[in-house]
């Protein structure tokens, strides 16, 4: 039985942690969970989009989850992304995760070829054998993986004992309403869109994974906390803050993340930049990252 619990609040996608010659930074990785256990957060989505996962060799993505892991074990709710271009290495991320100890694993559809139903559920399948005393979410990001999860592929996965949950990161809330309905009062679903955060919850999710809670997360965690409490004016207006957040953020010539990690550098964590071929800060880059720095600053003031 599924502890929905571990699941309930704000859980950061964890970004990529480089050193200054853009190899993985093993001491960034240690700093940056650190930094986000201090915060509060209840746990960590390690290796997804936001980790930039579909450039790292299989190795690397080893090496993150090693020394996330080491400073958070026992203490956060770990969510690792295991999900890789082949059935073949995503097994091996999924049994070195479940080596690991971390509490679920998680999946995109395969990308590039769209397969047919039969063949995402078996690839996810697969993936899951691999990681046999792990949970498993599906990750769901049609806009981005290019294929969408259905009811009927859903009621498929189901069949599996190990999937408890998915990570809906498609526009519609109302997808969160048909996963939770499908899958029951203990089947978790997780909120993707961070400009969306408070009507996920709205309609139904567990809580939410996302790629911005990490430069804010005072901000997403009192929004949780009012919208569990009823305070939806109150949430409402801390979510329009991260709103006008990400839209500066986004103003950039740079990559999302690249800027991101701008504003933790600003805050005293280096974290190294993008890998390529995400584009890296521009010109007038930083000055946005100061911008939307000062934003987070006020929010937080304000509401925390
Ligand atoms: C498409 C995408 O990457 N979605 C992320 C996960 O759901 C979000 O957390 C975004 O990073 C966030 O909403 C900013 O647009
Ligand atoms: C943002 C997010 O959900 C990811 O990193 O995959």
């Amino acid at each position: 039985m599924t502890d929905i619990k571990k699941y309930q609040g704000v859980i950061p996608a964890f970004y990529a942690c480089y050193d200054e010659k853009g190899e993985i930074s093993p001491e960034g990785v240690r700093m940056f969970t650190r930094h986000l256990i201090n915060k509060g957060v209840k746990g960590l989505y390690v290796g997804g989009s936001s980790g930039e996962c579909i450039y790292h060799s299989v190795a690397e993505r080893k090496l993150v989850l090693e020394n996330v892991m080491a400073e958070a074990k026992g203490c956060l709710t770990i969510i690792a992304h295991v999900a890789c271009n082949s059935t073949r290495d995503s097994r091996e991320l999924a049994a070195h995760a479940e080596s690991l100890g971390v509490d679920a694993i998680a999946s995109i559809p395969p990308i590039y070829f769209h397969l047919p139903p039969y063949g995402i559920a078996a690839y996810w399948n697969d993936i899951s054998a691999a990681a046999p005393n792990t949970d498993f979410i599906i990750y769901n990001i049609p806009q981005l993986a290019g294929v969408a999860l259905t009811i009927p592929l859903l009621r498929e996965m189901r069949k599996n004992p190990r999937v408890i949950g998915v990570k809906n990161s498609s526009m519609p809330t109302q997808d969160i309403q048909m996963w939770k309905d499908e899958g029951g009062e203990d089947f978790v679903v997780m909120n993707g869109p961070d400009e969306q955060f408070i009507s996920g919850l709205a309609m139904g999710a567990t809580g939410g994974i996302g790629g911005t809670y990490a430069v804010m997360p005072e901000l997403f965690l009192k929004a949780y906390e009012l919208m569990e409490a009823g305070e939806v004016a109150q949430a409402r207006a801390i979510q329009n803050d991260i709103c006008r957040i990400i839209y500066k953020l986004c103003e950039a010539h740079g990559n999302l993340y690249a800027v991101m990690k701008a504003v933790l550098r600003g805050k005293g964590l280096e974290l190294g930049g993008v890998r390529e071929p995400l584009p890296g800060l521009g010109e007038g880059d930083e000055d946005i990252a100061a911008q939307a720095s000062a934003m987070i600053d006020a929010a937080i003031a304000k509401y925390c």
